[in-house]
């Protein structure tokens, strides 16, 4: 059994400036984590490893080493089970289709139900390159388990009621996953990561082998992201789902162009080349430095879900055209936020610092004064490509929210991250309960008074628990999975 989480993320500088080479994001990993956790199953049995957790079931027999039997001849041999058990009817179950002329390997979805094209393409992906490398004939069968922190999904009246939490870390949502509300921590991105690492190192390496095979196991991640995304985005999320926080510069999208899909002929070796990074003419050029970076000791990180009817798909797509169209404009606008960013960053980095040297010294008020001034500075950027580009990255409804809160004592600033728009907010504090508690009580009756520029409305706004977390991909142990695998 092997059992890997991946983080999500928050974009708190670089929005829409990363996704261009010339500029960088400022990615923070949270300590909300997905989990996956693959369990090989023997031959010509249902479950071969049993639950280390179970007692023997009816029907079962005992095996040597705590594994159990179920005696039926009539399942298939190589299948792979995919449950999310946090949700009703997240069952997904697969056989395995091989490719001639070095195709590869493909999932092929069985006994009905929605697809999970994130599950799929990463199966898919993991298993071609796990049976290229490893000259792997046969994988027997896996059954696989996701489970995702509670942060990930707005409440619901199950995750809210007594018996949700009885199950330790994870709670169950009582509702189809597709019915459950996204809060936009970047489910798909900690998913995949999560996902291919523990295939990976499950067929192929020793779980402390991790550290070396990250950048391997990141470029298989951002391939199998962006495919099953069907589009290739910045990458920022997968980025900070293998290494955690840090200064983001993203890929050449040549990389994964030629790529082409499973079962195309060659597909295997492609993807081999792509992973291990022999490509002489499309090398990696990702980077991440700084990664594993923390905020400074005495400030922390918060997001708000800010629940608002109005969404606005494509912004970036409108974003980008109005870049196009308006070249110098937007090139001084981005340099300009990339300089202030910039600042920014290397200021929470010289904070940290100087808290390592001196932890004990309480932070006073003033020590923030810069930081303070940048995010202002940043925002009012982001406000002018608002009104330039005509997309609602930062609305009036939220400049309101933000205005408010940054008032608060204990506040240093906020902006809205990522893209933007009416989905969140970000905020670094003092870490300091009372500070959380005014915040609370600023949201009790939060309802937005101003008319907003883009017709929304905030009607309700709610801190999430999840902070800043820093670590990328880990190993996981298996104790705290007890009652879900
Ligand atoms: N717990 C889970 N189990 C299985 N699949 C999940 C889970 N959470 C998210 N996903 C997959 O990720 C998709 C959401 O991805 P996406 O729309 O990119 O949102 P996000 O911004 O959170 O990444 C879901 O439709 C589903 O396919
Ligand atoms: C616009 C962007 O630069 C940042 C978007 O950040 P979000 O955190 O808003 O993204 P999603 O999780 O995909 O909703 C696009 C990109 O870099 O891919």
């Amino acid at each position: 059994m092997t059992a890997v989480s991946a983080p999500g993320k928050v974009l708190l500088t670089g929005g829409y400036l990363v996704l261009d080479r010339n500029y960088t994001g400022t990615v923070f990993a949270l300590d909300a984590r997905i989990h996956a956790i693959v369990q090989q199953l023997r031959r010509g049995s249902r479950q071969l490893s049993a639950s280390p957790f179970d007692a023997v079931g009816e029907g079962a027999e005992q095996q040597a080493g705590g594994s159990v039997t179920v005696n039926d001849t009539s399942i298939e041999e190589e299948t792979i089970t995919v449950r999310s058990p946090q949700f009703l009817d997240a069952v997904w179950e697969y056989r395995l289709k091989r490719y001639e002329d070095g195709g590869g390997v493909k999932v092929v979805q069985h006994g009905g139900g929605r697809r999970n094209p994130f599950v799929e393409t990463s199966l898919s992906y993991a298993l071609t390159y796990i049976s290229y490398v490893a000259d792997s004939r046969g994988f027997g069968s896996l059954s696989i388990t996701i489970l995702a922190d509670n942060d990930y999904y707005s409440e619901t009246a199950a995750s809210r009621g007594p018996a949700a939490g009885t199950q330790g870390r994870f709670r169950h949502f009582g509702v189809p996953l597709h019915e459950a509300h996204k809060t936009g921590l970047g489910s798909s991105a900690a998913l995949v990561t999560a996902l291919v690492s523990a295939l990976v190192i499950h067929r192929t390496m020793h779980p402390d082998d991790l550290d070396v095979a990250r950048e391997k196991l990141h470029n298989l991640a951002q391939a199998a992201h962006c495919a099953a995304q069907g589009k290739v985005g910045s990458g920022f999320d997968v980025g900070a789902a293998i290494y955690g926080s840090c200064l983001y510069r993203r890929f050449s999208p040549s990389i994964l162009e030629k790529l082409g899909d499973v079962g195309s002929p060659g597909f295997e070796e492609r993807l081999f080349a792509t992973v291990e990074d022999v490509d002489v003419a499309r090398p990696w050029d990702t980077e991440c430095t700084d990664f594993g970076m923390r905020l400074p000791q005495g400030m922390q990180m918060v997001l708000c879900d800010v629940d608002c009817g109005s969404h606005s798909p494509s912004m970036v797509k409108h974003v980008l055209e109005w870049r196009n169209k308006n070249r110098q404009e937007a090139d001084m606008l981005w340099n300009n936020l990339q300089a202030n960013n910039e600042k920014l960053r290397l200021e929470l980095i010289r904070l940290a610092v100087a808290r390592n040297h001196d932890p004990e010294a309480a932070p006073v008020l003033e020590d923030y004064d810069l930081i303070r001034a940048l995010i202002r500075q940043t925002r009012c950027y982001l406000r002018t490509m608002t009104k330039l580009s005509g997309v609602p990255i930062e609305p009036l409804v939220q400049t309101e929210l933000l205005d408010a809160m940054s008032d608060i004592e204990g506040v240093i600033g906020g902006v809205v991250p990522g893209a933007g728009g009416y989905d969140a907010v970000v905020l670094l504090i003092r870490d300091d309960m009372a500070v959380v508690n005014r915040l609370n009580a600023l949201f009790q009756n939060w309802s937005s008074s101003v008319e907003d520029d883009f017709c929304g409305k905030i009607e309700r706004v709610r801190m999430l628990g999840v902070r800043h977390g820093s670590d990328g991909v880990l190993n996981e142990k298996l104790g705290q999975y007890f009652g879900w695998i």
